[in-house]
């Protein structure tokens, strides 16, 4: 077996093995004839991103970094919604200790998505504001659904998006963008995110989109992979040894201002909206 730590192997017709994390969380299947894995975003409703979800995609980022996958498609199952970002409840009137945690886990994904040897598309096959962006950010290329929305939209609920969230964007889309986007909290309709390059390209559904990761993957077939990876490594070497050295000081700041009232005034106030959003 490939992925040791994985559970609840199933082999399937087709070389694909599916995985699935006890928590079900997650799924990753594996193409045994490419060796690309595609790791499925599963929490419902709207895949937002809690400890636990977090700590699942970061344990299976390990796995598949030691098993020397050849590539990743990040997606969601929930097709509609690809991560509607952080799962707000971890902020809200939070336990520190646990929010400590929960924020310590979604840098170490971020460090081992952002850092991850094998080339990696996101399937944005959904909605994809704040923590959803920085996931599809994290990748190399990004594929995304017709009618969907994506961005950091932090200032909007009256939050600031964090350094490292901000480079992330800036590597894609430029300083002048970035500003631009991050003041004003924008999310961007599929086409917008187009025409400023934060997405590469357009698909109807996911049959195509698969098919266009796939292709996005495929280029990398004849490069040898140690000089891929290694080039990689020296392009995002600065904005990971940024995050990396001031990680303890982010933790402070987030705990800091996350649990300051205003500020948690204005997520208790976001969070009524969407309640009340959705019961309408
Ligand atoms: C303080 C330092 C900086 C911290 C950085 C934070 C970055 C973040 O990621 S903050 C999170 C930002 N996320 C959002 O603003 C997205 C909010 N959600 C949406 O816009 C929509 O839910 C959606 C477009 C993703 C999906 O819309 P849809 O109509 O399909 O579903 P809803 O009816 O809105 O939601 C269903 C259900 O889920 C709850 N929910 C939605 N998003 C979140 C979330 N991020 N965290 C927690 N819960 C969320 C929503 O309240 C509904 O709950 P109920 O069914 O109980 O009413």
């Amino acid at each position: 077996m490939a992925l040791r730590n994985l559970s609840k192997l199933k082999i399937h017709k087709f070389g694909i093995r599916q995985f699935s994390k006890e928590a079900n969380l997650v799924s990753v299947a594996v193409n045994d004839k490419t060796g690309v894995a595609t790791l499925n975003l599963q929490r419902p409703p709207v895949n937002s991103l809690n400890l636990e979800i977090l700590s699942e995609i970061s344990s299976t980022l390990t796995d598949l970094e030691k098993n020397k996958t050849r590539g990743l498609i990040l997606t969601s199952k929930n097709e509609g919604i690809f991560s509607a970002g952080l799962d707000i409840m971890e902020m809200y009137k939070p336990d520190v200790e646990r929010m400590k945690k929960f924020w310590t886990t979604l840098q170490d994904t971020w460090i081992k998505l952002y850092s991850c040897s094998f080339p990696s598309v996101a399937l944005i096959n959904g909605h994809a504001p704040a923590g959803g962006c920085l996931l599809a950010l994290s990748c190399e290329y990004r594929v995304m659904f017709k009618n969907c929305t994506i961005g950091l939209n932090e200032t909007q609920l009256g939050i600031v998006a964090p350094q490292w969230f901000i480079s992330s964007m800036r590597n894609v889309i430029g300083q002048r963008q970035t500003e631009s986007a991050l003041t004003q909290g924008r999310m961007f309709k599929t086409e917008e995110a187009l025409s400023i390059g934060m997405i590469d390209e357009v698909v109807e559904n996911n049959e195509e989109g698969v098919a266009r990761a796939a292709a996005f993957l495929k280029r990398f077939e004849r490069i040898p992979p140690m000089a891929r990876a290694m080039t990689k490594k020296y392009i995002r070497k600065e904005t990971i040894e940024n995050m990396v050295k001031n990680r303890e000081e982010d933790l402070k700041n987030f705990v800091t201002y996350g649990t300051q009232p205003a500020v948690q005034e204005y997520l208790g106030a976001y969070l009524q909206s969407l309640k009340k959003k959705s019961k309408a």
